[in-house]
């Protein structure tokens, strides 16, 4: 495993209040971004759907297509802010127009403020819980294809927007890659975030022996959607580093990558694994 000559960094995680101006939601993003990096955060994440309340009315609406400069005033304040700020931005997600397509994406900016990736959402959140929560975002985006591994100034980093946290197939093949640190950009919402925000960012950082962090919007973003809030940054043993509750923060913590190696070693489950008895078709690639 590579590690770097500075394995501690810090990183911050901008827990927004998500408007329905979307001036105003790149202005928040603009200004937290800011403040983590005045706290020394070489890398930020931003929530899922921050620049636009999660809801079908509004997401065709402040869709951007990042091509076009004129629509792309998210992308352009992310890439913007990254290249002042020399920070690394992974972009959360904001609603992409391609074509008669829209996507839930990720863009992850480097440190002068170049595109590194783009994430599609691979898996689109579909929930019916009677008398609780019915939900199917399918209705609205179209899913994403491709894993998204990314290296940058700060570590190479697997990405997952919130549902695809479910998955744990995705996080085997970003470790297998060698992703250090997974990020999530994510809104659980209120039902599913009590029970199972926590668990499964535990779960996914356990069994892949590596940094998870997540990054949410605020509980009282616009829309209907009941949002859980509660970002947060798990170690490669499954502990909380830092989290937070509903409210707007932005919670500044410290990623030691060293503690990747120390756990792999200590604890070798990666190296035991009996592929004479099952396979992972990720493996080796
Ligand atoms: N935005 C989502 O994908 C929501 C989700 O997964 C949830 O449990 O809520």
């Amino acid at each position: 495993m590579q590690e770097s000559s500075e394995p501690q960094l810090k990183i911050g995680l901008c827990q927004l209040s998500v408007t329905s101006d979307k001036k105003v939601n790149n202005e928040k993003a603009r200004s937290s971004i800011e403040y983590a990096s005045k706290q020394g955060a070489k890398l930020v994440v931003l929530p899922e759907l921050w620049n636009c309340p999660n809801s079908s009315d509004f997401i065709p609406l402040f869709a951007e297509d990042f091509e076009d400069e004129e629509s792309a005033s998210s992308f352009e304040t992310m890439s913007q802010v990254a290249r002042e700020q020399k920070i690394t931005v992974v972009g959360g997600s904001v609603p992409e127009r391609s074509g008669d397509r829209l996507y839930n994406t990720c863009c992850v900016f480097s440190s002068n403020g170049e595109l590194l990736a783009k994430h599609r959402k691979i898996h689109l959140f579909e929930i019916n819980m009677e008398g609780d929560i019915t939900f199917h975002e399918s209705d609205t985006f179209a899913a994403g294809s491709d894993p998204t591994i990314v290296d940058t100034d700060v570590g190479r980093i697997g990405i997952g927007i919130c549902h695809d946290i479910r998955f744990p197939e995705l996080a085997m093949l970003y470790r297998d890659r060698g992703a250090h640190l997974i990020c999530y950009p994510g809104a659980f919402n209120v039902s599913t975030g009590e029970a199972l925000w926590e668990l499964q960012q535990r779960a996914r950082a356990v069994d892949n022996q590596l940094f998870v962090a997540t990054c949410s919007p605020s509980r009282d973003s616009a829309g209907s959607y009941p949002v859980w809030g509660h970002s947060t940054l798990v170690n490669p043993l499954g502990e909380i580093v830092a989290t937070v509750g509903h409210d707007e923060s932005v919670v500044v913590t410290e990623v030691d990558y060293s503690a990747v190696r120390i756990t792999r070693e200590s604890l070798p489950i990666l190296k035991q694994r009996r592929e004479d008895v099952y396979q992972f078709i990720g493996l080796n690639e």
